[in-house]
Formats: C-alpha cells, sequence, structure tokens
C-alpha cells in the first residue's frame, strides 16, 4: 500500500545541535502511529516538520507522494487538523468559535454556514464531551477542557491527517482513554506523540521511538515496545507485565535495585 506520509532521511539543527537526525519512516493510510520518546528526543519538532512549521536541513518530506513544500496553506489545512502541545485560550472566543473555525480550510469569505456545518459541530462537541460548555469562553475551560476543544476544532476539519502532540496532556484517566478511542475510530491516518507508553501500546498500530534525534525502532508495537529497548532508551529498569484481560503487555518502569550499604 502507499504511504500517505514519508520521510527520507530528514535531519534538523537547532541551535547548532542536531535534533533530527537521518529519519526515515513511512506510513499507509488509516495507521495510528505513536511517536515515543524521552524528554527532548525530537518528538515535537518531528511534528512540526511533518505540518510544515519547521523546514529539514536536509531529506523529504511527502505528503502523498508529493513534497510537503509545494503544498499551500490551505491545501495543508485541508489534509491535516494539528493539535499542539498545550494549546492557549484564544481569549474571547467561546468554545463554539473555536471548534467552527475548522472549517475555514473549506469555505470562502463570506460563505453562510450550512445545517451540514452546524452538525458537524454538534456532533464533535457532543464526542468531545463539550456541549454543556460550547458558549463557555477559552479562558474559562480548565487545561484538559481547552485541549478537548481543540481536539474538536481538529475534527470539524474534517481532514485525513490527523497530528497531534501529546493529545491526553492534561486530561483525566477517563478522558485520556475517551479521546484515543474516538481516534481510533476515526479511521484516519494519524501521528500522535505520547509520554504514556502504555496508551502507545494500547491505541496505536505502529510506534516510531526516538531518542536524541534518530530513529531507535519503528514498527508494529510488539516489535519496537520491549523491557530490553525502552530500559536502554529511558535509563530505567523495565518489566512487561502479562495482564489475564488485556491483549498487550503492560510496560512497567520501577525504581533501580537500591545498592545494599555495607
Ligand atoms: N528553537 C529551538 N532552538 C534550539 N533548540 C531547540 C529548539 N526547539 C527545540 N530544541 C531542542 O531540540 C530538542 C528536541 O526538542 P523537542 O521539543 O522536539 O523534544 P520532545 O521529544 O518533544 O521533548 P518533550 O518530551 O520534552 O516534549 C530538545 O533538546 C530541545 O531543547
Amino acid at each position: 500500500m502507499s504511504a500517505v506520509l514519508q520521510l527520507q532521511q530528514v535531519s534538523l539543527q537547532l541551535g547548532g545541535r542536531s535534533v533530527l537526525d537521518q529519519v526515515s519512516w513511512q506510513l499507509p493510510a488509516g495507521r495510528v502511529l505513536g511517536v515515543v520518546g524521552p524528554n527532548g528526543a525530537g518528538k515535537s519538532t518531528l511534528l512540526r516538520v511533518l505540518y510544515g512549521e519547521r523546514v529539514a536541513d536536509s531529506g523529504q518530506v511527502l505528503l502523498h507522494q508529493r513534497d510537503l513544500a509545494s503544498y499551500s496553506r490551505t491545501e495543508l489545512a485541508r489534509q491535516m487538523a494539528v493539535v499542539v502541545q498545550s494549546p492557549s485560550p484564544v481569549f474571547s472566543l467561546t468554545t463554539e468559535q473555536l471548534v467552527i473555525l475548522g472549517l475555514v480550510p473549506h469555505k470562502r469569505w463570506f460563505d453562510p454556514t450550512t445545517s451540514q456545518d452546524r452538525q458537524q459541530l454538534q456532533l464533535a462537541l457532543e464526542k468531545t464531551g463539550l456541549l454543556e460548555l460550547r458558549h463557555t469562553k477559552l479562558e474559562a475551560l480548565s487545561g484538559g477542557e481547552l485541549q478537548r476543544a481543540y481536539i474538536a476544532r481538529a475534527l470539524v476539519q474534517n481532514a485525513r491527517i490527523l497530528l497531534l502532540d501529546e493529545p491526553t496532556n492534561h486530561l483525566d484517566v477517563h478522558y485520556q482513554h475517551q479521546i484515543l478511542q474516538l481516534i481510533r475510530q476515526l479511521q484516519l491516518t494519524v501521528v500522535c506523540c505520547l509520554h504514556d507508553l502504555n496508551l502507545a501500546a494500547s491505541y496505536c498500530d505502529d510506534i516510531l521511538l526516538l531518542d536524541q534525534g534518530k530513529v531507535q525502532a519503528f514498527g508494529a508495537v510488539k516489535e519496537v515496545l520491549t523491557a530490553e529497548r525502552l530500559s536502554k532508551v529511558f535509563q530505567q529498569p523495565c518489566t512487561m507485565l502479562s495482564h489475564p484481560d488485556l491483549p498487550q503487555a503492560v510496560i512497567h518502569f520501577h525504581a533501580s535495585p537500591r545498592q545494599e550499604t555495607p
């Protein structure tokens, strides 16, 4: 199957340091890719390169086999929706006003809001549990509610590719699962940075493990997330625990064994 997104030997330096180093991978349509790795591994930078906010020093980013740089802003916004890490409130907008901005790439100036637009808005608010907060100003939302409002905007944008930087940041356990379940059900091509490896293992098809800008592993969840590899990359002892009710092992990091004092 041909790739929707493809990176070929992408490298990027920032502040004189290599932040992405010869990164290559490709993702077919409908796959959910989890990008994981320690702090500073280059996860957010990789996402920025994918939505064109940063341009790689070398290598190529292809969207539907075409150079990403050849897409206009509007073309890109029709193809991909982005939710950045810890989005900030746009002051004086209500939840509903933010979410409806997701329609912008599909409309011309002065196009009226149609009943179909309203339906899409209603559905996105429903799915993200924001119906009751639709008229609330963004600055009055909690961190998790604001995160969900940006996810709702991405849903309204109706793009076939979804890029998410830590979408479960600020969310309570219930909404962490709700949002990731929803993202899976949409059957989109998704690239999602996640710190929680158990969430990544539960909801992603493939995993890209980055460390210091380099690809440590890329592939199916079970192949990438092994105790040995995770212990090494995160420099913390890791054990895979089997659970009677779960198809996959639970990833458990623990304290290093204490040194006995003589
Ligand atoms: N504008 C910049 N100038 C210089 N260095 C930068 C810049 N932006 C990011 N970096 C560096 O690039 C590296 C990768 O940053 P990035 O935010 O992509 O990491 P991350 O994997 O998303 O980290 P985290 O898990 O902490 O969010 C870090 O060492 C960071 O300090």
